[in-house]
């Protein structure tokens, strides 16, 4: 892969910044994107400029529709964009191949979405190995880095236990500790506290501000939800495919 000299130069730049500022993980530029729905084209995002930076907790925010999910998915490099750049960690995803995006995001990055939902019949600690075993991190590793994402999540207790025998919380937490556990710089999070009553979602929102603090991930996340919005470093205001 062809990387420019402004990305090199990008990435020296933010590696002369001191220890203590964080340095921009994630840049996106002028994004749009349009789909094709019956022959007619539906611009669902609008020109979208955004930064996140290292240790950031960042939210999307909007209604149903707006265009959240396919920012997060573009933001993945689970999607590209009609046009405009997105760059991660300094490397050019809105022109990269499909293969090499998929490098970068199995070592660099850690998902929570609906779609990457917990193997029903691996106990928690199997589900978290598994993400292990998938990012080709070596076998001695494992045991060691299993405990210890989940007792970060708070689940040391029940790391035996099967998705169906623990709460949905609880299901939540394993599978932030399964995202993890490769070590990503950036987590990307679909509505994660969804499905959870406000206890659970603070607790949720809890586990988020530890994780950022102890593992130095960035967390994207959408929501609808007003009152976890506190937490957040940043909100971005999603409306019809555009920040307001
Ligand atoms: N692959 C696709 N092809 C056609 N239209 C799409 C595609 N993906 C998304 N859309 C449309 O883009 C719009 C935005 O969808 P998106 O899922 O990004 O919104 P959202 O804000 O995440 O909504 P929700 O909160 O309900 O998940 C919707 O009108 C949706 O139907």
């Amino acid at each position: 892969m062809a990387i420019s000299k402004e990305a090199e130069q990008d990435v020296q730049q933010q590696s002369a910044l001191s220890d203590d500022q964080p340095r921009k993980l994630l840049t996106v530029n002028q994004v749009e994107r349009e789909f094709q729905v019956g022959g007619t084209p539906l611009r669902v995002l609008k020109g979208i400029n955004m930064e996140l930076k290292e240790r950031e907790l960042v939210m999307l925010r909007g209604r149903s529709g707006s265009g959240k999910t396919t920012l997060l998915n573009s933001l993945g490099g689970l999607d590209t964009p009609s046009s405009g750049e997105i760059w991660f960690n300094g490397l050019p995803f809105h022109s990269m191949s499909d293969d090499e995006r998929t490098l970068v995001r199995r070592k660099h990055m850690g998902f929570i979405f609906q779609a990457f939902a917990l193997m029903p019949l691996l106990s928690a600690w199997e589900n978290v190995e598994l993400s292990l075993r998938m990012a080709g991190t070596g076998r001695s590793e494992w045991k060691e880095r299993v405990t210890h994402c989940l007792e970060l999540v708070g689940l040391e207790k029940r790391m035996h236990h099967r998705p169906f025998e623990l709460s949905g919380g609880e299901q939540q937490r394993v599978a932030i500790a399964k995202a993890i556990a490769h070590k990503p710089m950036l987590l990307l999070a679909d509505e994660p506290t969804a499905e959870l009553d406000s206890g659970m979602s603070a607790q949720i929102m809890a586990v988020f501000q530890n994780i950022i603090r102890t593992e130095q991930v960035t967390i994207c996340m959408t929501t609808h939800d007003p009152t976890i919005l506190e937490v957040a470093d940043h909100v971005y205001e999603m409306v019809d495919g555009k920040f307001v």
